[in-house]
């Protein structure tokens, strides 16, 4: 087993998969979809001519669509991987098209503000089942995407209350297919944990890449010679695409400024120590958030060092 996700499953959970924006995650789920036969049928459509043209070139869908509409003319599943500021606008689209019985779903880091902009335009025939793989790198578009991305990582699942409990299963199901562990909660909490676990350490990269550049032109090339530390794994972060991070701040504000809050007074606590000669303080803090790495590790969440690599040399 070269990929780590098993052999194939026996009939695919879906007939026609429609993935809307195709760049790393749409990608990566059609790659993985085609690799562990999780539906018949991949149809893919994606804004952007120059991608639909690139999707035609390697060939990870069965059909590129010219239109949102078209893709999801007969598809059973209905995955929308455009950035969260798009998905409305999307449903919008795709609304009046989709077939009965149809599950729908999208991949955005935020959940309760796309379930605010999609829901409204579906009809009552589809079931609605908004979805987060929380894997993923700073890269984006549809040649950075690959079969192995979700593969033990965590995806989650926030289906709205009284949701069909089979469509459930079966996307759940569908996510534990492409290598993902699945685990399912309330949109307002998925905002909330994501807020500290994701969207504040993205902004405190982009924050610190700026703040260095700022000083650059005091230091001139220092910050880019010496970026070798701690600084350098703040670079990668603040690679990330800047339009899917724009929506992502845009539309999970609240759960953001909360944790924000909350990380301002603990940064000028550790101030303080620092100000005060408090070594104690900084040395408790400092072994407590080593275990936190260390059992991060033994969870087998993550390896020691970072592993971008996983990309393995088949992973097309
Ligand atoms: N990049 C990451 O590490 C992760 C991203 N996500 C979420 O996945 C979604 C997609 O992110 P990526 O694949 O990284 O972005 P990407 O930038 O690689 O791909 C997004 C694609 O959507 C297309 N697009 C934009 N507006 C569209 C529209 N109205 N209709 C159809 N296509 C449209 C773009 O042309 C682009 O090809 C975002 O909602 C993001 O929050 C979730 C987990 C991880
Ligand atoms: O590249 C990284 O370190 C990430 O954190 C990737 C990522 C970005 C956004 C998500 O919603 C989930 C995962």
């Amino acid at each position: 087993m070269v990929d780590g996700l098993g052999s194939a499953l026996g009939e695919p959970l879906f007939e026609r998969a429609a993935i809307i924006g195709v760049g790393l995650i749409g990608s990566s789920l059609a790659r993985v979809i085609r690799r562990k036969g999780l539906a018949r049928e991949i149809v893919a459509f994606d804004a952007s001519s120059k991608v639909r043209a690139r999707l035609r070139d390697i060939a990870i869908a069965d059909h590129v669509a010219e239109t949102a509409a078209a893709a999801v003319e007969g598809a059973d599943l209905v995955v929308l991987c455009a950035p969260v500021g798009a998905m409305g606008e999307i449903a919008e689209e795709i609304g009046p098209r989709l077939m009965a019985g149809a599950t729908v779903s999208d991949v955005g880091s935020v959940k309760a503000s796309i379930v605010a902009a999609v829901a409204p335009h579906l009809p009552a025939s589809v079931t609605f089942i908004p979805a987060h793989p929380v894997a993923g790198t700073e890269e984006s578009g549809p040649d950075s995407g690959f079969a192995t991305l979700f593969l033990n990582r965590w995806t989650i699942l926030t289906p709205p209350e009284g949701a069909d409990p089979k469509a459930v299963a079966r996307l759940a199901a569908f996510w534990k297919g492409a290598g993902a562990n699945v685990e399912t909660m309330a949109a307002a909490h998925h905002d909330l944990v994501l807020a500290i676990t994701s969207h504040v350490p993205h902004l405190i990269a982009y924050n610190i890449v700026g703040t260095a550049a700022d000083l650059e032109e005091v230091t001139q090339s220092e910050v880019i010679k010496f970026s070798a530390g701690g600084f350098r794994d703040f670079t990668r972060i603040a690679a990330s695409d800047p339009i899917m991070w724009r929506d992502i701040f845009l539309n999970n504000r609240e759960a953001v400024l909360e944790m924000l809050g909350r990380f301002n007074e603990d940064l000028t606590a550790l101030q303080r120590m620092i100000r005060r000669g408090d070594g104690e303080g900084l040395q408790s803090l400092f072994t407590h958030t080593r275990a936190i790495r260390r059992s991060i590790i033994d969870q087998g969440q993550e390896t020691a060092a970072p592993d971008f690599g996983r990309r393995t040399k088949d992973d097309g």
